[in-house]
């Protein structure tokens, strides 16, 4: 009988839960309240760019919908880049926006190509976020995109958080990769 893989999920728990060790390099970035961009810009001193993996219409995940507080059938606008640092791939983002958040300003995330999303948040008088979420990531969460080409037995940490602009959420999600850590 062959076994069928459910998509496992990552287990996501808020970022700051006492008692929960972080790893000690990367909590700072974890619980960065800040734009992610901006601090990667500084640490490889502006040698950043956004390469653009997809950005369509696609499927939400089971624990995405429910920050998201969004019912299963809306449609989903699915942003997947890597935010590189000094030519490397440092960070792994998942973006969700829900169809119905893509009013007034957010409109212009629809043409974003690979400018950084963060620019356009920042920026935004209106913009709030939740608090942080943070996952231990590994293979079988398959979570990660094919062409980060990952070895198989990598464990990474994420985090995420969803953001509100004129109240209208977006769900976002990094990763941060082996060569980012590296440069820590
Ligand atoms: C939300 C931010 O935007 C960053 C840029 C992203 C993009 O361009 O798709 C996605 C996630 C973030 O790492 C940020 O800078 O904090």
């Amino acid at each position: 009988m062959p076994i069928h893989y459910r998509q496992r999920e990552p287990l996501w728990r808020p970022a700051a839960q006492k008692g929960w060790q972080l790893p000690r390099d990367l909590a700072p970035w974890i619980l960065d309240q800040g734009s992610l961009t901006a601090r990667l810009q500084a640490h490889c001193q502006g040698q950043f760019d956004v390469q653009l993996l997809n950005q369509g219409w696609g499927q939400a995940r089971p624990s995405e919908l429910l920050v998201l507080k969004c019912p299963s059938r809306q449609k989903m606008l699915v942003r997947e880049v890597i935010l590189k640092g000094r030519g490397e791939n440092w960070v792994f983002a998942r973006s969700l926006v829900p169809y119905t958040s893509l009013t007034g300003r957010l409109k212009a995330l629809k043409y974003l190509d690979n400018k950084p999303l963060g620019a356009l948040l920042f920026q935004d008088p209106s913009m709030r976020r939740d608090p942080l979420e943070a996952a231990a990531i590994c293979a079988e969460h398959q979570y990660l995109h094919p062409d980060l080409k990952l070895p198989v037995a990598v464990d990474l940490w994420g985090r995420r958080s969803v953001f509100y602009i004129d109240k209208n959420p977006l769900l976002v999600s990094e990763v941060f990769l082996p060569d980012f850590l590296a440069s820590l």
